[in-house]
């Protein structure tokens, strides 16, 4: 499948009677690397959990190319596309590296576990390795290995780089960028590493409360010092 297009409209979900986001609009067109910031708590795992489905609907649309997913349990949208990779880091601790990329490959051939190490050679190196035996890093490694695997058109990322070493860091975003420039898929990335994650993206969402409160491009946003500081809380 290659990269498709992600489409939000006027999305409202929460989590039971709660209402986390309020008629959240964005629009990604195919191919695209994508940065969500915002504070803490204002609501971008969310967006990504509801996206994947994960969370109360309300209301609003979510489409993936032409295809409106908005009805679909969490499975049907990884069918049509959705790779989604949340902050949980959900590996499958008493199985091996090798066992976890396997779950990812759905109906791919036993063969096509390659493309995870190319991406990540640490992996590879920890093949036979237990979930449990693996570093934060290559926790996180192998989550978004896994779900790339699955060959998704659209790549939800949330917050990968959390509490990770800057080498490792450095390595994942290097992975992110080679994967991008593909035109497989589209990715979007939570990320609290600010300059990371500009370095990454080509378009930038910013969250405030529940709601979108800015978008535009990183060098627009570089050029705002006071939209950074108000809506980021951070001097740039
Ligand atoms: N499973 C849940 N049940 C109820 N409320 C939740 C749940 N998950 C998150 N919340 C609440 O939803 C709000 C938004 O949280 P969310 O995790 O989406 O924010 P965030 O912007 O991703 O924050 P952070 O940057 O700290 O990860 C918070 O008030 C949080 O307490």
């Amino acid at each position: 499948m290659p990269a498709a297009s992600l489409e939000v409209s006027d999305l409202t979900a929460g989590y039971g009677p709660t209402r986390i986001l309020e008629n959240v609009s964005l629009s990604v067109e195919a191919g695209r690397r994508v940065a969500v910031l915002g504070r803490n708590g204002v609501g971008k795992s969310t967006l990504f959990a509801t996206i994947a489905g994960q969370t109360r609907r309300y209301g609003g649309r979510i489409a993936i190319g032409n295809e409106d997913i908005t009805e679909l349990p969490g499975s049907g949208r990884a069918l049509k596309g959705l790779g989604y990779v949340p902050q949980t880091r959900a590996i499958f601790k008493s199985l091996t590296v090798e066992e976890n990329l396997q779950v990812g490959l759905k109906d791919r051939p036993h063969s096509a576990i390659q493309e995870a190490y190319e991406m990540f050679p640490r992996l590879h190196e920890r093949r036979r390795n237990l979930g449990s035996q693996l570093s934060g890093g290559e926790q996180q490694m192998l989550t978004t290995a896994r779900s790339i695997l699955g060959q998704p058109s659209v790549l939800l990322l949330d917050e990968p780089l959390e509490g990770l070493a800057p080498v490792i860091c450095d390595e994942l975003m290097a992975a992110f960028s080679a994967l991008a420039a593909t035109g497989a898929m589209t990715i979007l990335m939570i990320e609290q590493r600010i300059q990371a994650a500009l370095n990454f993206a080509q378009d930038v969402f910013i969250l405030e409360r529940g709601e979108i409160a800015w978008s535009g491009t990183p060098a627009q946003l570089e050029g705002e010092p006071e939209t950074v500081e108000r809506l980021l809380g951070v001097a740039h």
